[in-house]
């Protein structure tokens, strides 16, 4: 082994921040999730809506990324994309998808999984408008996903763009919009000493209402 994979063979936290026990637990997962994100943004982590997203397509090969979550609701948790882009391709074959928090300044991750919705037209047109006139701009300019020639051909469709629609109402693409993935499983994971971590999951039941249960870690 080069000693620089030693060196990474080396690396190792003990987790010793807290501990989630199942009676302390909300019983609805969405406030334990509500709760927890609220600590991540009072601990001041970067970025604590980035997250993870696993879509497969139906030949089952996995692929993920990181998107940002942009709310959450009874219906679940939303983030926006490029329709068209593989995760989106992906999307369309295959709804089941899944999620993955990693807080690692509070020793944290959440994972989700579900299956994903496009929300509505009118939904995604309300929040691209809120969007800053760049980042509108950007995902005209940009078939995400697609091979670009280079750097520069994106920057031209970009300055072409702000041309056209400066001082305009930027109108929202048919092919971006948002999903909200509905849980049918949520797991809390809390690291603590000697590998021995805290991790609680919920399973949605026939009737709607949540399960919750201890794994080992
Ligand atoms: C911090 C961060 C936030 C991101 N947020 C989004 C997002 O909200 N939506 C999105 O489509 N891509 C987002 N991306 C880019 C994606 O990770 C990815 O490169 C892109 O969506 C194309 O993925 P795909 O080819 O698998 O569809 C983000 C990347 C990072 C690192």
């Amino acid at each position: 082994m080069s000693s620089l994979s030693q060196s990474i063979a080396d690396l190792r936290k003990n987790y010793t921040l807290q501990s989630l026990d199942i009676e302390d637990a909300d019983k609805d997962p969405f406030k334990q999730f509500k709760h927890w994100f609220d600590e991540a943004l009072k601990a001041e982590i970067p970025e604590p809506n980035a997250m993870v997203l696993a879509t497969a397509a139906q030949d089952g090969q996995p692929s993920a990324r990181v998107v940002l979550l942009k709310g959450f609701d009874e219906r679940g948790f939303i983030f926006y994309t490029n329709y068209s882009s593989r995760k989106g391709k992906q999307l369309a074959e295959n709804p089941l998808a899944s999620l993955c928090f990693n807080w690692l300044e509070l020793e944290r991750q959440v994972r989700i999984e579900g299956r994903a919705e496009r929300l509505s037209q009118e939904e995604s047109d309300a929040y691209f408008q809120s969007r800053p006139f760049e980042s509108r701009i950007g995902a005209l300019a940009s078939a995400q996903s697609s091979e670009v020639s280079g750097r520069a051909a994106l920057e031209q469709r970009f300055a072409t763009l702000v041309d056209e629609f400066s001082g305009k109402a930027v109108p929202k693409p048919d092919h971006w919009g948002g999903y909200v993935l509905a849980p049918q499983l949520i797991e809390f994971w809390q690291g603590r000493p000697g590998r021995l971590h805290d991790r609680i999951e919920y399973n949605k039941q026939e009737d709607g209402s949540w399960l919750n249960r201890r794994l080992c870690p």
